[in-house]
């Protein structure tokens, strides 16, 4: 479960301070898949970083199953985030000339040696993504669709309580897009996986169990697909 209470970041540029977010509240429970959109520079990049711990807050705290990730420091930061958090990224972020089999087991070699439960594990995700007969294939000779499901098993292969995704399908065109979301959608369903997904396309936000809204730096709306004008929001925002 992610906690976020009274988050606010600011950046200073020059003289200036800009004020990025300001005051955040959410609660992410197990199992959950949540969008979040808005517009362009609102802030949701710089909040999913913040989840990710990869920057801190000016003020607020986030907690990641109990665990408040202020209080860690740098070196414990990255062990929690290694163990307990996924990341996909527009751009895949693959190591090129790595296999698809390699660059899925790479955080395991970040933290140690391969043993053969983590091989069955790297076995059944190239399955489960559709990447069976490629496991010798080099990364920058798949397609783009091909990256985005190594990437996801890469982000899932140390079973994180947390998979965090930075528009994981930006780069995509409709129908390949579709597939990868229905991807997340089958780890998120069988596996009770959390997802936090930032999106600028509402067709995407439509996978999630709730979409938040995002403007200037505060939430503006939380819609779930239980609520009863869910239907009618998001025909109005495809409208
Ligand atoms: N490291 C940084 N230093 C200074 N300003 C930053 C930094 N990172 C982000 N910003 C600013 O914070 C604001 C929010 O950025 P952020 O990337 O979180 O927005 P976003 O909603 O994800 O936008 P987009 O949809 O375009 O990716 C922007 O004005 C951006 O320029």
């Amino acid at each position: 479960m992610i906690r976020v209470n009274h988050l606010t970041k600011e950046y200073i540029q020059g003289q200036e301070k800009i004020q990025v977010l300001k005051g955040v509240n959410v609660q992410i429970n197990e199992g959950e898949f949540v969008a979040i959109m808005g517009p362009s520079g609102s802030g949701k990049s710089t909040l999913l970083q913040l989840m990710g711990g990869l920057d801190l807050p000016t003020s607020g705290d986030i907690q990641i199953n109990q665990q408040p990730l202020h209080e860690m420091n740098e070196k414990k930061r990255t062990i929690f985030r290694r163990r307990h958090l996924g990341f996909v990224f527009q751009n895949y972020q693959l190591l090129p000339t790595l296999t698809v089999e390699e660059n899925i087991a790479f955080p395991i070699h970040a933290d140690g040696k391969i043993k053969k439960k983590h091989q069955q594990s790297i076995t059944n995700l190239i399955s489960e993504v559709g990447l069976k007969g490629f496991e010798k294939k080099r990364a920058n000779l798949l397609s783009g669709g091909q990256q985005q499901r190594v990437a996801i098993a890469r982000a899932l292969v140390n079973h994180p309580s947390v998979l965090l995704a930075d528009e994981p399908t930006g780069n995509l065109d409709r129908t390949i897009a579709e597939d990868i979301l229905r991807l997340l959608l089958t780890f998120n369903r069988k596996h009770n996986q959390t997802i936090v997904m930032v999106t600028h396309d509402i067709f995407a936000a439509g996978f999630a169990d709730r979409i938040i809204l995002f403007r200037d730096g505060v939430i503006e709306k939380v819609i779930a697909r239980k609520d009863e004008d869910y239907a009618k929001y998001m025909a109005n925002f495809m409208a």
